[in-house]
Formats: C-alpha cells, sequence, structure tokens
C-alpha cells in the first residue's frame, strides 16, 4: 500500500486527523473494521452488494448482486433521486473544518483526502461561461432504459474517458476553446504535483466535466481506478454552484468499498471547494454525491471538475 509520503502532491498529506464518520453511520463501522479493503482489481468492476439507495446513482457501478463479474455499468436513473438513505442519519450541519483527514485511520492509512473549503475562485462569468459549454455537450443515455438520459451532463477535457460501460466524450476544441474554468483547474493541479511527478502528471492530464442541473441529478457511488488512470495518482475535484457562496453544499459520500451499504463520512462540497483524493482511497473507498429533492437544492446547478492523470498511451489519450 502506497503510504501518504509516497504522494505526488507537492504539500504531501504527513499527519492527516480522522475523517469524522457520520452520526448513525458508526455502527456500520464497527462491524466492518478491518474488513472493508476491497481489492484493487475488483474496485470499479462487478457488483455493488446492494442498490444505492437514496442517491441519483446515474454513475453506480453494476448493482446487479445476480451478476458478479459482468461488465460495469455505472449509470442508472435516479429512481429513489429525493431521499436520504433511509439507514443513514443525515450529517450534521456543522462545517467540516479545513485539513487533511485519513479516510479510515486504523486499516486504511493510505487512503488519504485534503479538504480545502472555498479555495478556489470562480466569478459568476466564470459559471455561466461553464455552464453554457454543457449545450454542447451530448446527453448520455440510461444504459438500463435506452429512451432515457441520466439527469447528469459530462464531457472530458483532454482524454477519452471510459468507465465501466461508459465513455465520457472527449471535447474536440483544443484547449484555447475550453471554458476558462477548465484550464484554471488543470493548471491549478498541476501546480500541486511535486516537481519530480509533474510531467508524467501533465503528459496524462485531463479534465472531466459533470453538469449537475439540480441537487436532484447525483453521482451514483463509484472508484476512480480504471485502468487507463495512473494508480495512485491524486485526483483533484473542484466544485462549483450556480449560486456562488449561497447555493447549498452537494454531499459527497464515502463507502467502504463495494461491501457497504450506506456511506460512513460525508464531506459537504460548496462553491469553490477543492477536494483532493490521494494515495490509495481509490482501491479502499468508493465515493458518490448524493441526490437530494430539497427545495432549494432543487434551485442551483453544480459543476465539477476532477483534474486527473492517465497513463500515456492509454486507450482514454488516443
Ligand atoms: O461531482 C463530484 O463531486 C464527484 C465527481 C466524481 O466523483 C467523478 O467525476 O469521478
Ligand atoms: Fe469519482
Amino acid at each position: 500500500m502506497a503510504s501518504p509520503s509516497a504522494s505526488w502532491l507537492l504539500a504531501p498529506i504527513r499527519a492527516p486527523r480522522a475523517l469524522p464518520p457520520l452520526p448513525g453511520a458508526m455502527e456500520d463501522a464497527l462491524t466492518r473494521a478491518g474488513t472493508c479493503g476491497m481489492k484493487a482489481a475488483t474496485a470499479t468492476r462487478g457488483p455493488a452488494s446492494a442498490p444505492n439507495a437514496g442517491e441519483s446513482p446515474d454513475r453506480k457501478r453494476k448493482s446487479s448482486a445476480s451478476a458478479p463479474g459482468a461488465t460495469t455499468n455505472p449509470f442508472t436513473l435516479a429512481k429513489r433521486a429525493s431521499s436520504t438513505p433511509s439507514n443513514v442519519t443525515k450529517p450534521a450541519n456543522a462545517p467540516l473544518p479545513a485539513g487533511d483527514y485519513a479516510v479510515e485511520p486504523s486499516s486504511h492509512p493510505g487512503s488519504v483526502v485534503r479538504y480545502e473549503p472555498r479555495a478556489f475562485p470562480c466569478a459568476p462569468d466564470d459559471y455561466a461561461e461553464i455552464w453554457a459549454f454543457s449545450d454542447r455537450v451530448a446527453r448520455t443515455r440510461n444504459p438500463l432504459n435506452a429512451n432515457t438520459f441520466i439527469k447528469r451532463k459530462q464531457a472530458t477535457f483532454g482524454a477519452r474517458y471510459k468507465f465501466g460501460a461508459q465513455v465520457s466524450a472527449r471535447v474536440e476544441e483544443p484547449p484555447e476553446a475550453w471554458p476558462r474554468l477548465v484550464s484554471a483547474c488543470v493548471d491549478d493541479a498541476l501546480g500541486r504535483v511535486r516537481d519530480a511527478k509533474r510531467d508524467a502528471f501533465a503528459a496524462g492530464v485531463a479534465a472531466h466535466v459533470n453538469w449537475y442541473p439540480d441537487a436532484s441529478a447525483g453521482m451514483g457511488r463509484h472508484a476512480d481506478a480504471e485502468e487507463d488512470l495512473i494508480p495512485d495518482a491524486p485526483i483533484f475535484s473542484y466544485s462549483f454552484a450556480s449560486g456562488g457562496d449561497a447555493s447549498p453544499p452537494r454531499l459527497f459520500d464515502l463507502y467502504r468499498g463495494r461491501g457497504a451499504k450506506k456511506p460512513f463520512a460525508t464531506v459537504p462540497l460548496s462553491h469553490g471547494d477543492v477536494l483532493t483524493m490521494d494515495g490509495t482511497t481509490q482501491r479502499t473507498h468508493e465515493h458518490g454525491v448524493r441526490a437530494s429533492a430539497s427545495k432549494e437544492g432543487m434551485r442551483h446547478s453544480r459543476v465539477n471538475i476532477t483534474v486527473r492523470a492517465f497513463k500515456p498511451g492509454s486507450d482514454a489519450m488516443r
């Protein structure tokens, strides 16, 4: 297991504190302690143990427990998009302090995240520009029902991103024509990688953008551990919201691998927040964006940009 000190980060995560567990998820934490690891080879394949109630699982990995080992299918429609998982207590509204966190220090010390609230500036014009770009992005068909589309739009700048059964379109425009925010996030991410690793990161760098029209559009649990990605390279996630600081946060849930039925920790993601997933996080844990039908949430769109590094020569880079 890679240790945090082997990080690609210019400012490595050295002494992470424990990520606060969700109230109500403690029992699950205790019963699963030490048994929650996920093997790299299976992290993004095969069935989840149970449908992820309450999310808009439009990026969910194959969830049919009856088809072990089947090709993953990350998309399902938001069947129960409006509810919070029934067995998960609503996360406390207390903000999560900025800092470095070990997702599960006792069992997976190498799985770490850095949470930097309100760290990345985004002016209303920048948001408007990237939102407008989504008009040029084709909708993604719901593979479980070819007559429908998932709510979220997505595209990848700099790569053709294949995950599970899905391929996210590569944006054909040259970098000069990319929305300012995309280029700014890529530049920012490169600046967070230490010098010795920067060329390797830059060689395969891509920005995957998700456009969420409102809070009812979520993202199902998954791990970003595709073959084409450089294993254990950090993934930098930038969140933006249509109402800026006035938009409610979206809840980024963390799961202990595929065996866990419910999230055990949650990071609230608001406008300008930067979340870095580092170390072995993608091998040991899954994450997803919880859908909600809160009245306020329905009035705000959201854009998430993840900057990640693909292996040079991989299909993604062709
Ligand atoms: O929208 C988010 O915050 C999460 C995005 C994500 O996990 C992904 O694109 O892989
Ligand atoms: Fe992800």
